[in-house]
């Protein structure tokens, strides 16, 4: 679906579709243990959030240079745009790459040649989110802020992502407050395996603006109602939760009681390579599963917008806003 939207949770290591993933590897003698794309496919069956890290972990295996990286950016941002994303907000994990021994100069230099000429090339503006690894320690995010210093002026936000169920957002808190001094905006996912507490704590103790995924908090009415209340976006992303089973199938997905209790949801695509769509995909599933009529989706593509990063620009933020009511569903 093309109607204009912003899209806010998205890990671009997430985009490395098969193909990239085999020139790449060819590119660098990274020996793959798949023999084909087809055969790599086949591997993206997955039962919850820890099997489909040990994939996406493992292919990152092939990203080791600066090309690399915007390369893998570029090819994200020529998908979304086609899908009428205008405005993206994209995660990177950058102590997947330099615990491989690739520098963090290397990835956001990389990440940042690509979106620095998207707006030019593909006609979408972006911010780069730095994510801590929240089974990785706290010194080792504290460590990971500290070596991103000299490419903050590339970076608007941190966010904390990973393997959420034993690694509650409190135990980032330190590293959450250096960045708050920086001046950077913070997100986190929570609620995705985790339970609604989590969600709390990324709120209460993190601070965050946003939260990434958010769907537990649906078993919390209290919390529900002070996500209304505060207006705290939420990040859904629902081929994501079907996929790593956290919804059962897409018809039973809670988007259309979220929306209907008055919590300001966007849909976005998390992980497209591995979870069967871009962002657009993720519009026409939930249309399709959930029977959301065109008003219901120009109210997620208009949340997008109101939950995007834009409040320095709040021209481009109305001009954004415009497209989406100028839209015409056919
Ligand atoms: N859906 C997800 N949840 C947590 N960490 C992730 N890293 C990449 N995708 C993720
Ligand atoms: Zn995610």
């Amino acid at each position: 679906m093309h109607l204009p939207k912003a899209e806010l949770h998205l890990h671009i290591e997430g985009t490395l579709e098969p193909e990239l993933a085999f020139a790449l590897a060819e590119r660098n003698g990274v020996t793959l243990p798949y023999a084909t794309t087809d055969e790599l496919r086949a591997a993206y069956e997955f039962d919850d959030l820890q099997s489909f890290l040990d994939l996406y972990y493992a292919l990152m295996a092939v990203l080791r240079t600066e090309d690399d990286f915007a390369e893998l950016a570029d090819a994200y941002l020529a998908r979304a745009a086609a899908q009428g994303v205008r405005h993206a907000e994209i995660f990177f994990d950058p102590q997947a790459h330099t615990a491989r021994g690739v520098p963090i100069g290397t990835v956001i230099e990389g990440l940042g040649r690509a979106l620095e000429r998207s707006e030019e090339t593909h006609g979408v503006s972006t911010q780069l989110i730095l994510c801590f690894l929240r089974d990785l320690s706290a010194e080792s995010a504290l460590g990971t802020l500290d070596a991103a210093k000299p490419y903050l002026h590339r970076i608007s936000a941190i966010g904390l992502d990973s393997a959420e169920v034993g690694h509650p957002p409190a135990k980032f808190r330190a590293v959450y407050e250096a960045a708050t001094a920086l001046g950077l905006r913070k997100v986190a996912h929570a609620g995705e395996e985790g339970p609604p507490e989590y969600i709390r704590e990324a709120l209460d103790i993190l601070g965050v603006e946003r939260v990434d995924h958010g769907l537990r908090c649906m078993e919390d009415p209290e919390l529900v109602a002070r996500l209304v209340a505060d207006r705290v976006p939420l990040t859904l992303c629902p081929l994501s939760n079907v996929t790593l089973r956290t919804v059962d199938k897409l018809a039973d997905h809670p988007l259309p009681e979220m929306m209907a209790a008055g919590l300001l949801c966007t849909v976005n695509s998390d992980d497209p390579a591995y979870f069967g769509g871009y962002a657009g995909d993720n519009f026409d599933a939930v249309r399709d599963a959930l029977a959301l009529d065109p008003e219901q989706l120009r109210t997620l593509a208009r949340n997008s917008f109101e939950a995007a990063f834009l409040d320095h620009d709040e021209e481009r933020r109305a001009r954004y806003l415009s497209e989406v009511e100028a839209y015409a569903f056919d």
